[in-house]
């Protein structure tokens, strides 16, 4: 959510405070991470596929462009999966009933993860593909 405008005295505030607050928006972040594995079958299932990619990263030895190729398809996935879960809650909160545009947000949301995934298994296929056939 965006944080509102600080007011003049919240400005002024000693440095360590702000600290504080922005640790404290990495821990809200964590928070909704964990949230969303815990109610979201699909989120473990990336969870569970990046520690196979990782782990194949290791294996294979791959160069530090292709960990980079990895680790953008990765955090694309997670990225996404973590907005539509977003907008799934965000949806069933505005409307719990039947409507024409919330099952139209459900699906772009859901196009959004989808295309990242297969993003993702192109990236796969090109990176991994090379080490395991002569291609
Ligand atoms: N309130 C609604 N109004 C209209 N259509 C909806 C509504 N809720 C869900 N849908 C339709 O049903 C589909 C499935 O919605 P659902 O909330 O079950 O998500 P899902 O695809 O099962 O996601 P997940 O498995 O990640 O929870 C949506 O993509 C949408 O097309």
């Amino acid at each position: 959510m965006a944080e509102p405008t600080p007011s003049a005295p919240e400005r002024l505030r000693p440095p360590e405070r702000m600290w504080r607050r922005r640790v404290a928006s990495f821990g809200h972040a964590g928070r909704g991470v964990w949230s969303a594995l815990r109610s979201e079958v699909h989120l473990r299932f990336h969870a569970l596929a990046t520690v196979v990619v990782i782990g194949l990263g290791f294996y294979c030895h791959i160069t530090r462009l292709e960990w980079a190729l990895v680790a953008i398809s990765v955090a694309s996935v997670w990225a996404a999966e973590l907005m539509n879960t977003a907008i799934e809650a965000l949806t069933d909160l505005a409307s719990p009933a039947y409507h024409l545009l919330a099952g139209k947000a459900k699906d772009v949301a859901a196009g959004a993860v989808l295309l990242a995934a297969l993003g993702a298994v192109v990236v796969g296929a090109l990176v991994f593909g090379p080490y395991f056939f002569n291609v």
